[in-house]
């Protein structure tokens, strides 16, 4: 990498401000972490810098999407102290908000390496804005910055590029680990190479499709992303998941896709967001009141005829709601496909992707689980990733 990494830099005795990504997959009903992995992955560079002696370790994420007074609630950051604490094995001071008092004295009385983590970074409504003040505020509490929120760094947001803008800056262990693994995977990559894309982010990552038609021989469409497709092909989709301003560019997709396209044509659909209700398979139209949930058994069986040979794949995003279990057939299906090639580097990306074969006891059949999802497209794409960008060169 021709960034500068931790280890080019000076941090004994001085605040660390450091960018991490503990955006992670939570119980919808009672909030409690389900995959810590995240977490796990921010630790070869905070016990690094821990061994320096630095004065202090100010820790930055964000967690979820943050519009609304409700949506603060549901994504408070504290969830993440105590975990974090656990695996460092050391105190994490949390400090419950983004700015003010409270946040520079804790940073200012901090000693001996206190770890401080603060409060979900979108609780600012400029961090999304990559607001110029925010990141040279946040930037005006320490003396160097670590890049190490691979999952993020596709975002130019005040935490991730506002920031380093202000700072010496290096990227951390996970950083450095993920565009080398990545970088060297679709530099030149073993041919046939899949793509699969799924989950909920449709608008972000639908955008990705064109450019991934370019890269891999087939490109794979499930998950949430299904029905922003099926409704552009004139079809009836019900309740579920869509994205209105993205119809035309999925007419666009699907029309230069061709052959190179493949679509799901049947859903494993509910009368209710519910792992309870009238649950059924359905083809290409789903009935009034129905939400697809799920991928059906015919696109699984095209699924897997479609992998057959691959030699490079890359997977983001579920194929259905794998969190309940009627709906998680598809996610299973795809695992599966995938331990059955053994020859072939499959790389998973995304917090929730991840957590799908963690949970469903794939991880050990795949060769790269990584902890961005859009970051890790957006890197394949060959896009300028702002978080990376920002990072000063060696
Ligand atoms: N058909 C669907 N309708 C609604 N949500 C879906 C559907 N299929 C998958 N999902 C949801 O997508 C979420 C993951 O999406 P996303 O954040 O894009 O993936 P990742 O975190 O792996 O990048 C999962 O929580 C899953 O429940
Ligand atoms: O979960 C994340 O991305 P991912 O779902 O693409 O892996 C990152 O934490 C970025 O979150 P964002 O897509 O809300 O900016």
């Amino acid at each position: 990498m021709d960034k500068k990494t931790i280890k080019d830099i000076e941090v004994t005795g001085k605040t660390v401000l450091v960018r991490v990504d503990f955006n992670v997959p939570r119980n919808k009903e009672t909030g409690e972490i389900t995959n810590d992995n995240r977490i796990v992955a921010a630790l070869p560079t905070l016990k690094y810098l821990l061994e320096q002696k630095p004065k202090a370790i100010v820790l930055f994420s964000h967690l979820g999407k943050v519009k609304t007074e409700e949506d603060k609630a549901k994504n408070d950051l504290s969830v993440v102290a105590p975990r974090l604490s656990e695996l460092l094995g050391v105190d994490v001071k949390f400090v419950n908000c983004t700015r003010g008092p409270e946040l520079e004295n804790a940073v200012k009385e901090a000693d001996n390496a206190q770890v401080i983590l603060v409060q979900n970074t979108r609780y600012e409504k400029g961090e999304s804005k990559n607001d110029p003040e925010l990141g040279q505020y946040w930037a005006s509490l320490g003396d160097v910055f670590v890049e190490d929120a691979f999952g993020s760094v596709h975002r130019a947001h005040a935490s991730t590029a506002g920031i380093p803008a202000h700072l010496p800056s290096a990227a951390g262990f996970l950083v450095e680990k993920e565009i080398a693994y990545i970088g060297k995977a679709v530099s030149d990559p073993e041919r046939p190479m899949v793509a699969i894309l799924g989950g909920a982010k449709v608008s972000d990552k639908i955008l990705v499709i064109e450019n991934l038609l370019k890269i891999a021989d087939k490109v794979i469409v499930g998950g949430g992303m299904t029905y922003t497709f099926m409704k552009a092909m004139g079809h009836e989709i019900g309740n579920s998941l869509v994205e209105d301003d993205r119809i035309e560019v999925a007419k666009e997709i699907i029309e230069k896709g061709g052959d190179k396209l493949i679509l799901p044509v049947d859903s494993v659909i509910n009368n209710a967001f519910a792992a309870e209700g009238d649950i059924k398979v359905c083809g290409e139209d789903i009935p009034e009141g129905y939400m697809g949930l799920d991928i059906g058994p015919k696109s699984v069986e095209n699924i897997k005829a479609a992998l057959e040979g691959a030699k490079t794949v890359v997977w983001n995003g579920p194929m259905g709601v794998f969190e309940m279990e009627p709906f998680a057939k598809g996610t299973i299906a795809v695992c599966e496909a995938l331990a059955n090639l053994p020859d072939a580097n499959t790389i998973i990306g995304g917090g929730d992707s991840a957590a799908a074969v963690m949970q469903l006891g794939y991880a050990d059949k795949v060769s790269h689980i990584s902890t961005g999802g859009g970051a890790s497209l957006e890197y394949m794409e060959g896009k300028v990733l702002p978080g990376i960008a920002a990072i000063d060169d060696k």
